[in-house]
């Protein structure tokens, strides 16, 4: 299966001073991946790199011809004295059509929000509004990063879960850098520990369990991918039913 992008060899610099070494990545269609690493150990630096935002200084970084990329930055700060509503935010800096908006926000789960200002959102609707604007042009990967960074634990599962129906509905790709360890690794099909380099990649389970992810965050974390598990019984449109073993946030 093609990458839809992929990496290989790839450092990158910020300033003078290399903040990533020889990076081989790759993310295919409707795959999960989380990103989890230090503060400072480079997320962001690959995140932009991958959309083409940074120049690797040596490297090379390939994405499918045409790709449609959706990204939900770290952070966005509004004037508060600009009124605005959701629906002219989403109008930024590209008009789409009405009915366009609509899909989007109700794939954010945000359909009740079109008409209210941006500056009266709570934290979760503003992350939806953001992830509204992102699933505008339909993309085939979906990039959030820290995009509950501010939200309580219920909201950040809640938005989990919400990326998760994206990515069914809409069966996208999304890529994200997290320090919600305890809740997003069970969401992932893959996770990635960054620090400097990739230090370990694989399922949650396995990454939890890796000396150099230990290293990283501590053996405590290694039950975390625990607490976000939850009862997951239900059918899919095709007739499949899931039936995971999950437990519930303590
Ligand atoms: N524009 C820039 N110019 C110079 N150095 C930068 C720039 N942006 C980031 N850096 C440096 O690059 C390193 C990696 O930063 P990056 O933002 O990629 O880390 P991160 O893992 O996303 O961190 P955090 O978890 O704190 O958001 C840091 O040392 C940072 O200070």
């Amino acid at each position: 299966m093609t990458a839809l992008i992929e990496t290989r060899g790839m450092h990158v610099k910020r300033g003078n001073v290399t903040v990533l070494r020889n990076v081989d990545f790759a993310i295919h269609a409707g795959e999960i991946v989380t990103i989890v690493g230090p503060n400072g150990s480079g997320k962001s630096s690959l995140m932009k790199a991958l959309i083409g935002a940074v120049t690797p200084f040596q490297g090379q970084v390939t994405r499918k011809k045409g790709l449609r990329l959706g990204y939900v930055p770290q952070s966005l700060s509004v004037d508060p004295s600009m009124p605005m509503t959701v629906s002219r935010f989403l109008d930024l800096p590209r008009r789409s059509p009405r009915e366009a908006r609509q899909a989007a926000l109700a794939d954010a789960g945000a359909s009740e929000i079109a008409d209210r200002q941006l500056t009266d959102l709570s934290g979760g609707q503003f992350q939806r509004a953001m992830l509204a604007r992102a699933l505008l042009n339909k993309p085939e990967i979906l990039l959030l990063d820290e995009p509950t960074t501010g939200l309580d634990q219920p909201g950040q599962a809640a938005f989990y879960k919400r990326i998760e129906e994206v990515r069914d509905n809409l069966g996208c790709a999304v890529l994200m850098v997290s320090h919600d360890l305890h809740v997003v690794m069970s969401a992932s099909d893959r996770v990635l520990c960054v620090n400097g380099h990739i230090c370990c990649e694989g399922r949650p389970e396995v990454v939890a369990q890796a000396e150099e992810y230990r290293a990283l965050f501590g053996s405590g974390t290694g039950g975390a991918l625990a607490l976000y598990r939850h009862q997951h019984n239900h059918s899919h449109d095709d007739g499949a039913s899931c039936d995971h073993d999950h437990q519930e946030t303590a």
